[in-house]
């Protein structure tokens, strides 16, 4: 067994590599430490660690927000004998709060220490998605279109997202923004295809698919979706003011807004979003490209497809 940690230093941006730093000296256990520029620099460390290691199992931890943890998936998918772990440095970190890790480095520390000795990991679903003919790529939190992947977008981009981070606030662009945006957001005409039934949507805000319940730094957007249940749930706003869908947004922080009536959930395995607008489209917060009348959403689930360790905290969905 090797442990690695794979650290994103431009997570929190920029600061999750200091806070990195001063944590380091706790680490008590054998260790390789991998600071990435890139997401694509996750696939070649772990071919070349399988190619060094081909019997030992892998435990590769992320370090940084959900955008590091896609990187994670996305650079381990494919190898065998690798187990998952996470030490939080993001902004939002939804990926802590939907697979049980702690919101701490410590406490993070202290339970990959714990579970990597004495438990077997847990396999979990992670999704799939292609926009158009573009090339296929992974989720493990969700994935949306429209309103969220606007905001998502905006707050990559917001200086006012890296002032805020310096107090470790970073999390509060996504209320500001929202409130900002909505004001001048226009909804979209879609077409959702889930499991072969299609049904056409006017005036939709957006259409979250989940793997886990968190998106927008700890809105519960998805409260019954769980990653290891082989399906993905879909969240779909339409039809509202602006003014309720900011009275959903408080909502949402309590699981609460799947009770409005503007508000349809479904679950599936295999869907597909199409739009003629050019929508904007987010996967585990990142902007990733924009649908349009020539460019399809193709979204499949994929089960048990990647290892987590912490099988301990995990809660059963
Ligand atoms: N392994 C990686 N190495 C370098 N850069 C990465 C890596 N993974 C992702 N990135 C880039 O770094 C950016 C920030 O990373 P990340 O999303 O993890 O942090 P964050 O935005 O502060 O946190 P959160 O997504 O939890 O709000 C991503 O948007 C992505 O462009």
């Amino acid at each position: 067994m090797k442990t690695i940690f794979i650290v994103n230093p431009s997570a929190r941006n920029d600061h999750s590599i200091s806070s990195w730093r001063r944590f380091q000296k706790n680490i008590t256990i054998p260790h390789m430490l991998y600071i990435t520029e890139h997401p694509d620099d996750v696939k070649g460390i772990v071919g070349e660690l399988v190619r060094n290691h081909p019997h030992e199992t892998l435990y590769i931890i992320g370090v940084g927000g959900d955008g590091t943890m896609n990187s994670i998936i996305t650079g381990t998918a494919g190898f065998e004998n690798i187990a998952i772990g996470y030490m939080p440095g993001g902004s939002g970190n939804d990926f802590a709060r939907g697979f049980h890790w702690p919101a701490n480095q410590n406490e993070a520390y202290n339970l990959i220490k714990e579970t990597a000795s004495s438990q077997e990991p847990i396999s979990l679903d992670a999704g799939l998605f292609s926009i158009g003919e573009g090339p296929k790529r992974y989720f493990v939190n969700n994935i949306g279109v429209g309103f969220d992947a606007l905001i998502a977008k905006k707050a990559n981009a917001s200086l006012l997202k890296k002032k805020l981070n310096r107090w470790s606030l970073g999390k509060l662009i996504y209320p500001i923004l929202l409130c900002r945006e909505t004001l001048s957001f226009t909804p979209f005409q879609m077409t959702i295809e889930a499991d072969g039934a299609t049904q056409t949507l006017d005036r939709v805000w957006f259409i979250t698919i989940s793997n886990q319940p968190y998106f927008g730094g700890g809105m519960k957007i998805a409260p019954e979706a769980c990653p290891n249940d082989g399906e993905l749930d879909l969240t779909i706003v339409s039809g509202l003011s602006k003014w309720k869908l900011l009275f959903l947004f408080i909502s949402v922080f309590f699981g609460k807004h799947t009770e409005l009536k503007e508000v349809h959930t479904l679950r599936g395995r295999s869907i597909t979003i199409r739009s003629g607008e050019g929508v904007p489209v987010h996967a585990d917060g990142d902007f990733t490209g924009v649908i349009d009348g020539d460019r399809e959403l193709y979204i499949k689930v994929l089960p048990d497809s990647w290892k987590m360790l912490n099988r301990s905290r995990w809660q059963k969905c």
